[in-house]
């Protein structure tokens, strides 16, 4: 069970960068455990407020239930206690209560609930689809506010009112209206995490309206410079924050613009680029070319 209450998930999400791993597959897809541990155990040196397993760039979203249980109690197992674990929620209302439940039988700590694939969906059915997830577990909860389930402020005004362990607003959009609204309504009722692609581009801007944290996924193969960027924004260095991204995050924009869905497969090419692979990413992404691969193993090296 969880040393976590839900605020005291809330408080420490607060307090630093987020780390989002990618899953390991082994070379027929299957998840790769031995290798997933080891990825988690050498970032157990760096400092960081919490880890969500089988996120957005642990490509949750291409698991099975099964798996994405197996994945989280991988998790929880190999960390240890270390920092709190959190696991995805997704698909139709009843399938993300299940995964919120299994999550909280595997010993996680929170949930990310993620958007349901595939159908849109109007404000009034996603407060419903969420309080529904709420409501079926005691842990906290953190909406991710992206694709087909984009919540506007009056939404998370009703929801926050509605489910006292909704704990969290993941932002994946970018409105700098609908931020302040949302602000401007809740405040620090909300942890808020920046979860736009690649989060260091937005993160120094982000934190001016509210946003106090944000899900790395750069983080997987270049910890240190994740975190320096992390200490950065915080001390509002904007020198230092548009030194580094012009340095890397720009350029390494560059090569994740050129398919859609790279924002996840430039992650595990990033790992076979710092000689620790992950695999390949499943279908429907396709991974880097050999071309991309050498032009993201260049710019690394430029920071090493
Ligand atoms: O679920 C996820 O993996 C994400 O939310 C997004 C990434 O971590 C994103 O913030 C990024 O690419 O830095």
């Amino acid at each position: 069970m969880t040393p976590y209450s839900p605020d005291a998930l809330a408080s420490r999400l607060k307090t630093g960068l987020l780390s989002f791993p990618v899953t390991a597959f082994a070379a027929d897809l299957s998840f790769d455990e031995p290798r997933y541990r080891e990825h988690l155990s050498w970032l157990s040196q760096y400092d960081v407020a919490g880890l969500f397993a089988a996120g957005g760039t642990g490509e949750g979203f291409s698991l099975t239930p099964a798996e994405i249980d197996s994945v989280v109690k991988a998790a929880v197992s190999q960390v240890d206690g270390k920092v709190p674990v959190l696991a995805p929620a997704t698909g139709g209302t009843a399938t993300a209560i299940a995964q919120a439940q299994a999550a909280e039988a595997a010993g996680a700590d929170g949930v990310l609930l993620l958007p349901p694939y595939l159908t849109e969906a109007g404000q009034r059915g996603l407060v419903e689809h969420v309080s529904a997830v709420c409501r079926s577990t005691n842990l906290g909860v953190i909406v991710y506010s992206r694709a087909n389930a984009i919540l506007n402020d009056v939404s998370v005004l009703e929801l926050v009112d509605r489910n006292p362990n909704l704990i969290g607003f993941k932002d994946g959009v970018g409105n700098i209206e609908m931020m302040t609204r949302i602000y401007a309504k809740v405040g620090d009722r909300l942890t808020y995490i920046g979860g736009l692609p690649t989060a260091e581009t937005f993160a120094l801007p982000l934190l001016q309206l509210g946003v106090s944290t944000y899900s790395s996924a750069i983080f997987n193969f270049v910890p240190e410079f994740a975190l320096g960027f992390y200490a950065d924004v915080q001390k509002q260095d904007r020198d230092s924050v548009y030194r580094k991204l012009n340095d890397f995050v720009l350029p390494y924009l560059d090569i994740r613009d050129r398919q859609k869905g790279y924002a996840v497969s430039i992650v595990k090419a990033g790992l076979t680029a710092i000689g620790k692979p992950a695999g390949p990413v499943r279908p429907p992404l396709q991974d880097l070319d050999s071309d991309e691969l050498a032009q993201l193993v260049a710019l690394i090296n430029k920071i090493d």
